[in-house]
């Protein structure tokens, strides 16, 4: 606690409005190696960039390097208007798209926003990120900003096990059973209006053994229940740590398919409900299996909903982060190229972990660098990623944990 506080203080005392620390498009970079204790750390590694000296006042100055005056990511514009914004980050596993998302939640908050972030990464580590315990699925604040931020952390297997229970109480788990408990399990596998297989709606499969994507879907149409709600109504930033590239990508596509499959689910059970006599034979359960298809029809229109909120340029963008390696660029361009395809709104790209230019005989460190300058260099030329605003953040010397060292970063990142 008490080196939280130290750091607080240091970290307000260095904020992007201090004196000593000029705006951009100074960077600066090496701060923490008054933190590190023993390790080498990047600044160790790059002294020029990390000199430093006591100050009477027991402040210390930082030494800051130069960014490109493209490193700029336009937070002026993220930040002016007060109806709610969506930002959604992603990007492949380990690029930094949680401390990305964990910073921008604190800019914004200390930017005067209700902010909510919310992780729907199966593997969550907003409260490894913020050094808080915000873990149960409910909306927890974070300490720290100076206004309201929330943190949520969804637990994606959960959310379905909870839909599926729900569709389970006529005693089955999947499509069959679920007409199985509309007495219809006969027809399960009968050819039904013609061209309809029940085999092909592939609901059943989807909630017991669900495709990557479905739980994010399921998770985020969650984070929409809850802002459906008035008690919600004053966050006016909400921002997604969102599980890695593949998972997005069928989470793109998957409200369409699952609208397709509920849809036809749905159009055939009112169909043999007034067809068949079979559903009189079982009426009785007729409650249980109205509150099934109930819960079936709310998640086809929250899925809509989420596919809505995707393509809807006025409130949501989605922000690709990603590191300078070519392999990581690739996947990144491929992942703009969907997003384009979906008319997901797309701006910007941060390139998280670039090495500072080395001013010592590190020979590592100046080849690394080199091959990241390489890979910059790729995304400029890459027809999908260089009209994105390019954001550069560098690697800094120690791991990016607890607020005051995400208000850091995000005085870095958020310009
Ligand atoms: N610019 C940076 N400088 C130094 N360390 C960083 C930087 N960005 C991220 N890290 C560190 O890298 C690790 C991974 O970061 P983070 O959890 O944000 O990535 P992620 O993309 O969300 O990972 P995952 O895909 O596993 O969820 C963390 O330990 C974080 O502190």
């Amino acid at each position: 606690m008490a080196k939280a506080a130290a750091w607080h203080a240091s970290f307000t005392s260095h904020s992007s409005s201090s004196p000593h620390f000029p705006r951009n498009p100074i960077v600066p970079v090496g701060f923490f190696l008054s933190f590190s204790r023993g390790t080498q750390t990047l600044s160790s590694a790059f002294p020029s960039l990390s000199i430093k000296s006591k100050r009477p006042n027991n402040s210390f100055q930082v030494r800051s390097v130069a960014a490109p005056a493209e490193d700029v990511a336009g937070f002026d514009e993220m930040v002016s208007r007060t109806e709610r914004k969506y930002y959604m980050l992603g990007g492949k596993g380990g690029v930094g798209k949680t401390s990305c998302a964990a910073s921008l939640a604190v800019k914004f908050a200390n930017n005067g926003h209700h902010t909510l972030v919310v992780s729907t990464d199966p593997a969550h580590s907003l409260s490894d990120s913020f050094a808080q315990d915000l873990t149960g699925g409910m909306l927890v604040p974070v300490e720290g900003p100076d206004f309201p931020l929330f943190a949520l952390e969804i637990n994606p297997e959960k959310a379905r096990e909870e839909f599926r229970d729900a569709t389970k109480k006529s005693g089955g788990t999947g499509v069959k059973e679920f007409m199985d408990g509309m007495g219809l399990g006969m027809l399960a596998e009968q050819t039904l209006t013609g061209c309809i297989l029940l085999g092909e709606l592939k609901l059943g499969e989807l909630l017991d053994t669900p495709p990557p994507g479905l739980d994010e879907a399921i998770a985020i149409s969650k984070v929409m229940q809850f802002l459906e709600s008035p008690q919600y109504n004053m966050f006016t930033r909400i921002v997604f740590d969102t599980a890695p590239t593949g998972h997005t990508l069928l989470l793109l596509s998957l409200p369409d398919f699952l609208d397709a499959s509920i849809g036809k689910i749905l159009k055939l059970r009112q169909k043999i409900t007034s067809a068949t006599s079979a559903i009189k034979s079982v009426f009785g359960k007729e409650e249980t299996q109205q509150n099934a298809a109930d819960k079936l029809e709310k998640l086809r229109e929250r899925m809509l909903k989420v596919r809505d909120l995707f393509r809807d340029a006025d409130s949501t963008e989605f922000v690709i982060v990603t590191i300078p390696t070519v392999m990581a660029v690739s996947e990144s361009s491929r992942l703009s190229a969907s997003l384009k395809k979906e008319n997901v709104p797309v701006k910007r790209l941060i390139v998280n972990q670039i090495l500072p230019p080395s001013a010592s005989d590190c020979k590592f460190c100046a080849v690394k660098r080199k091959d990241q300058m390489r890979a910059l260099d790729v995304i400029r030329g890459d027809p999908e990623l260089s009209s994105l605003k390019l954001i550069q953040s560098p690697l800094v010397d120690m791991e990016i944990r607890g607020v005051p060292a995400l208000k850091f970063m995000g005085d870095i990142v958020w310009k």
